[in-house]
Parts: C-alpha cells; structure tokens; sequence
C-alpha cells in the first residue's frame, strides 16, 4: 500500500450532555452553561465564581437526538470511509453518561433510539449503491471487547484471550479475531445486536446495564476500481469505552472491585497517551503500556481521523467527574493525527514511476560516462582514486605541479562523481525494486491470467465432463427405466411360472392322489363291484320305496283332503242346519210372541173397555203378562247367546282347516326335499359308475412312461377318455 502523505489534522472532540433521568430532581443540576454550539462553562459548586470554560467542536445539549449526533460527528467520516480514509469515533464518559447509547443505541431496530454504528452502517450502504459502477466494494466486520484485561470475539465467544500482534504494515492487530464478510446492512446488523448481546454488562447504583468492558466495533472497507484496477481500504472503527467510575463512591467489592480497578487502569493509559501525543517534549508515546492503547494507536496519532465523543452527566453529585471528563477532551482535542487516503498505486501509475526511473538512470549513466571521459582525458585513473585511502589519511602527491585550481576542481568533480555513483547505485538498487516489485506484479498478473484460464480451462472441461456425464446419466435413466420395466415383467412371468408350476404341481398330486386311488380301487375292484351291486339293488329297493311312498303319500293327502273337506262340509252342513233349526224355532217363537202381544194388546183393549169392572183381575193379568215378557226376554238372550258360540265354533274349525293346509304343504316340502336327495344319490351311483367303465378302459390302454413300466410301475399316463357309461338314467325324478 503506497499513500499520499496525510495532512495533520487535530482529533475532533464533541460533548454530549444526556438529559436528566427521570427520578431526579432538579434542585441536584450542576451548573452547565453552554454559551455556543462550541463553548461551555462549568460553575463548580465549590468555587462557583470560578467558571470552567471548555471548547470543543460541538456541544450537544441534553434535547440532541440520535439524528443531530449522526449528521454532527459521523456524517463526514462516511464519506472518508468511501474514499479510502480511516475514521475512528470513540465514547469516552463517566458511567451511565450515555456512551453506549450515543454509539449503538438503546434499540438497533428503532429508527429513534439507534445509535451511531447502526446510522453509518445504513449511510455506507446508501453510498454503496450510489456510487459509480466501476467501483467494487467489499465489506468485513469485526466486534470484540476488552474485558479485565483480556480480548473477547464478541461474534463468537470461543474466541477469548485473543492476541494483540504487531506487523510493520498494519500496526497492532488482534490475532484470530473473525472479520465477517458482509453484503448488506441487515447482515451487520445482526452481528451487532448478537455482539452487543455477548457484552460484559453489570447492574450498578448507576446504571442498570453498565458497560464492564471497552468494545470495538470495526468496518473495513475494500473500494476496487475496475477500470484502472487502483484500489483502496478505509477502516471506521467505534469504542464505546466502560465508564470511569470512583471506587470510593462505588463502594465496589470482589470482582465489581476487580471490574473498576481494570477500567480506570486503562482510562488512566489512555490519558497518559493522550498527553503524550500533545506534549511537544515527550520523548515517547506509551502504546505498549495497556491492550487499550494498542488497539487505538493508529485511531491516536496515527493514520485515522478521530473523534472523541466525550459524554457527561448534568447531575450535581457527577460534577468531579463531567469535569474531569471535560479536561480529557479538552487535551485529547490537541492530538494531532495524519489521516491519508490509503491507495494502492494503478498498473498505468506503478508503470509510468518506472519509466521515470529509467529515464533518469539513463540520463544519470551518461554524466558519469561524461566525467568517466573527462578524466580519462586527464589521464586520471578514476578506480586507483576510488580505491586511495582518503584524502586526510594519505594525501595525493602530485610531482608534476598542476595548478592548485586543477586539483580543487579535480576534487570536486571526484566528489561529485563518487555521489553520483552513490546516488546512481541508489537508483539502480530503487529501480531493481521497482523493477522486481513490478514484475512481481506482472508474474502475479500473469499468474492470475494463467490461472483465470487454467481455472476456466478446468471449468470448460468440468462443464463438458458434467455434459457428458449428464448424457450417460440420462442414458443410464433410460437404461434403468427399461430395464426395471423388464424386470417387472421377468417378474411377473416368473410369478405366473410360479403360479403355472403350482397349478401344475397341484395337478400332479391330484393325479397322484387319484392314480393312488385308482390304484387302490383296482386291487378292491371285485369286493367294489360287489359293493356297487349291492348300492344298486339297494338304491333300486330305495327308488321302489319311494315310489311307494310319494304313491302312499299322495293317496294320503288325497284322502285327508277328502276326508277334511267333508268333515268341513259335514261340519258347516250341521252347523247351519242347527242355526237353521234354531232360527226357524226363534222366528216360531217370535212369531207365537207375536202372537201373544197381539192377545195381550186386544186384551188390553178389552180391558180398557172393561175397566173399572174388575182392577183388580186387571192387575193380576198384567202382572201375568210382564212375568211371561221376562221368560220370553230370556229365552230371547239364551238365543242370540248361542248363536254366538257357534260363530265361534265355526271360526275354530276354520283354523282347524288352515292348519291341516299347512300341514300339507310341509308334507310336499318333505316330499320335495325326499326327491331332490333322491335325485343326488342317483347323481352319485351315475358318476360312480362312469369311473367304473373309465377305469376299466384306462386297464386296458395304460402305457409305461419311465423307468420300463410292466406291474407295479408308479409312473402312468392317460389316454383320453370317450365312453362314458350312465347309472341308470331312467331313474332320473322330474
Ligand atoms: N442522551 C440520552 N437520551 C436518552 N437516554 C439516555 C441518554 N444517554 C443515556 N441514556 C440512558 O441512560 C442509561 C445509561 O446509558 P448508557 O448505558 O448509554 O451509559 P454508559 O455511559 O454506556 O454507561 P456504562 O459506562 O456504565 O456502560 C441508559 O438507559 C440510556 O438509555
């Protein structure tokens, strides 16, 4: 990296007042008076009449924003960034000042409360992408923190302990501390909010997440030029230092204790550095003394534009320490740094310094060759005077006497010569460098060429390998899509094999089993044959006796119908005859009733005539007649009473009827049923004796297949069979 050489430009120092918790009350303000946008006045309580007066390069009172702070202090250093330029923004202040939420924010989310670092994360973007086409940016970020002592990856808490190193080039570094490659500002933002999560945080009397640590937040941005291939690296660096505190006030104990003792040990290095850089006869600046200042001895002094945001409290009882704080700003304002443009030179530019060089190595080779001849004239060996021990040691001793004049000019045109030589070799050994650093450059260029088209050499032949092997693969799919279509159907032919084998194996046992039986009805076949006789005659004796009996069994029905429909007919006949005879009787009586009340109504007429006469006969007659009303009455009930019972008599041999019908019914299921078994046992004598006239053939033709065949031979085959005797088809019921 070559770079122009900084202007020097003094650290910028800002003061920001945080407004007033809201517990306070009023009556505890220190007197502040901010007289300027630049200017400040303390009035100690002590000694009020002796007002502190500060300057700085901004104030910002306690009704600043977020905003205002980002426009004032970061503004600028975003644009350096892009440019090439380092910047550093520190916090400095007493606890619970304000220091963390003026760097990172209470909320990184929320656009009023995010601090510094989230604001330029999104302006660098926002110039990213306005900027020219030609530039190429590449981003890395790192977090960690300085805790008692020790560096901690605040991106990855593994890494603890981390070492500071030193290099020529780029100053203090920490070793192994992860720089994250990042593309957008969401990406940052997530290592910040996972960072400031990871912080070393402790609730104290004054703050209830107070920073027990220092933090560096750091962007390193990488700007390309691809048109002239320059390139250039700025580097923004945040420090959110923890909070001085007194341990008197504190009252810290243990590791609290420990905490305290740490922070202010490197505040206090941190000072002495500060006045260091601004005393003009300090012979040393202590970097080295703590891990603080080394990590900040370029953002101190060195290559960055600085500003330090020094944030106080309005609180009365904070006023040793605001005023302290403000004379730390107050000196750490005369700091002088360089900031520059780091910027590496162009291939056009490291060319053309080569040029130059040659040219004036050229020019430097012909003066010497000019003065070369020049004493050559004067007959002077210019080795023999390179190689003369010096002139005070040993003088030259010139016999022939030339003018003194001679050997002053000769002196001066010796020395002349010896610096030219000097500076010429200089030159050459610069112009080596250059030489060597250029073909470096070259040698690299063309070994990224090389290696560009090696690289894309091997791309094209991977791609055309992928091709090919795309073109087998494809192959192979169809290959394998045939091929498992034959195996599928191998698979299924061997199933259906399987299944015909099986078919077949289960013919096999079947003929086995009925060549066995065969087999063994032929050695039965006189003890079968006798048998069969007597199935037949028993199966004719059966038919006879069914005969017989549906014959039997039809008489009966026959006779039962008859024998019932005249019991029925005899049944009705008397019936009727008995309501005929006791209706006529009934109608007999009714009608001699009749009779009667037309006797008792003329002698009730007579009566009437005669009444008077005899009432009393009257009533003797009248009672006569109700007493043979009475008897008639009755007669009249028992009458319609049996009539009654014979209705119901006549219904239960109705009943009686229906279930001799059922009954019949039954007898012609059973008949049925009789004559279908019948008809089966006929089936089977049939199909018995169709075995009998095959197996009898089947004796005659048999043929040996293996093993010689002759009697006793297992092994047999069929010939197929065309007589088949019947049992008996006549037999056969309808
Ligand atoms: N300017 C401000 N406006 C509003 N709130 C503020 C301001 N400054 C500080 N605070 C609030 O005060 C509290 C302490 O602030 P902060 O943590 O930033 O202090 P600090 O200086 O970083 O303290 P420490 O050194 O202990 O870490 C926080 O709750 C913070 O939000």
């Amino acid at each position: 990296m070559i770079s122009n050489k900084g202007q020097s430009t003094n650290i910028k120092v800002l003061c920001r007042i945080r407004p007033l918790p809201n517990e306070v009350n009023k009556t505890e303000l220190s007197q502040i008076e901010i007289r300027s946008s630049n200017n400040l006045a303390v009035f100690p309580k002590t000694d009020p009449d002796n007002a502190l007066n500060f300057e700085f390069d901004h104030i910002f009172p306690d009704t600043s924003n977020q905003e205002n702070i980002f426009h004032i202090v970061a503004h600028s250093i975003v644009q350096d960034l892009v440019q090439g330029i380092n910047g550093t923004i520190i916090a400095y202040g007493q606890t619970a000042s304000g220091k963390t939420h003026t760097i990172t924010g209470s909320d990184i989310f929320d656009a009023n409360t995010m601090g510094l670092i989230p604001r330029v994360i999104t302006s660098v973007f926002d110039n990213i992408d306005e900027s020219d086409n030609t530039l190429e940016f590449s981003m890395k970020i790192s977090y960690c923190e300085l805790y008692l002592e020790k560096i901690y990856d605040l991106t990855d808490m593994d890494k603890k302990g981390l070492k500071i190193r030193e290099d020529r080039a780029r100053g203090f570094y920490i070793e192994k501390l992860t720089e994250h490659f990042v593309s957008s500002d969401f990406e940052v933002f997530e290592i910040l909010r996972v960072g400031t999560e990871n912080r070393h945080l402790m609730s104290t009397k004054m703050n209830s997440r107070s920073s027990r640590s220092h933090t560096i937040f750091n962007i390193s941005l990488d700007i390309n030029n691809s048109l002239d291939l320059s390139g250039r690296n700025g580097r923004l660096c945040f420090v959110d230092l923890a909070g001085s505190e007194r341990v008197s006030k504190t009252g810290a104990e243990g590791l609290r204790l420990k905490e305290l003792k740490n922070i202010n040990k490197s505040l206090n290095s941190l000072t002495s550095v500060i006045n260091a850089l601004t005393d003009m006869k300090a012979l040393h600046v202590p970097y080295r003394d703590s891990k603080l200042t080394k990590m900040l001895q370029n953002s101190l002094g060195g290559n960055s534009k600085t500003s330090i945001i020094i944030t106080i409290s309005p609180l009365l009882v904070n006023e040793s320490e605001t005023i302290s704080t403000l004379r730390f700003g107050a000196v750490a304002k005369a700091v002088k740094n360089q900031p520059k443009i780091n910027r590496e030179l162009t291939m056009a530019e490291l060319k053309l310094k080569l040029h130059k060089l040659e040219e004036e190595l050229k020019k430097k080779a012909l003066r010497i060759e000019a003065l070369e001849e020049a004493l050559a004239k004067l007959n002077i060996d210019y080795s023999a005077i390179e190689s003369q021990p010096s002139k005070s040691d040993d003088p030259i001793d010139f016999e022939s006497t030339e003018s003194d004049e001679f050997l002053i000019e000769l002196e001066e045109v010796s020395n002349k010569l010896t610096s030219y030589i000097e500076d010429n070799s200089k030159r050459k050994k610069l112009l080596t460098e250059v030489k060597i650093s250029l073909e470096d450059i070259e040698n690299s260029t063309e070994n990224d060429h090389a290696l560009i088209s090696l690289l894309e050499n091997k791309h094209e032949r991977i791609d055309s390998a992928i091709k090919a092997k795309s073109v087998i693969v494809q192959k192979l799919i169809i290959e394998k899509t045939v091929l498992s279509e034959k195996i599928e159907r191998a698979h299924a032919k061997k199933l259906e094999l399987e299944r015909a084998l099986n078919e077949k194996t289960a013919e096999s046992n079947d003929l086995k089993y009925k060549l066995k039986a065969y087999e063994d009805k032929q050695e039965i076949l006189p003890e079968t044959v006798e048998a069969i006789e007597e199935l037949k005659e028993k199966l004719v004796n059966e038919q006879h006796k069914y005969k017989k009996n549906q014959s039997e069994l039809q008489e009966l029905q026959l006779r039962l119908n008859l024998a019932l429909q005249e019991q029925l007919n005899n049944k009705i006949g008397d019936e009727k005859n008995v309501l005929t005879r006791e209706i006529n009787a009934r109608n007999d009586k009714i009608s001699v009733l009749e009779h009667e009340l037309n006797e008792i109504n003329d002698s009730t007429k007579l009566t009437k005539k005669i009444l008077g006469e005899d009432e009393s006969s009257l009533i003797i007659d009248t009672e006569a007649l109700e007493k043979k009303l009475k008897e008639l009455a009755e007669m009249y009930k028992l009458l319609v009473s049996r009539q009654s019972s014979s209705n119901i008599e006549k219904q239960i041999n109705l009943r009686k009827v229906t279930r001799l019908n059922e009954r019949i019914v039954l007898l012609e299921q059973d008949l049925k049923h009789k004559k279908e078994n019948l008809n089966k046992v006929e089936k089977e004598a049939n199909r018995f004796l169709d075995d009998m006239a095959a197996q009898s053939i089947f004796n005659k033709m048999r043929v040996p297949i293996k093993g010689g065949g002759g009697k006793g031979s297992r092994a047999y085959t069929y010939s197929r069979l065309s007589i088949k005797p019947r049992f008996c088809s006549s037999l056969k019921f309808n």
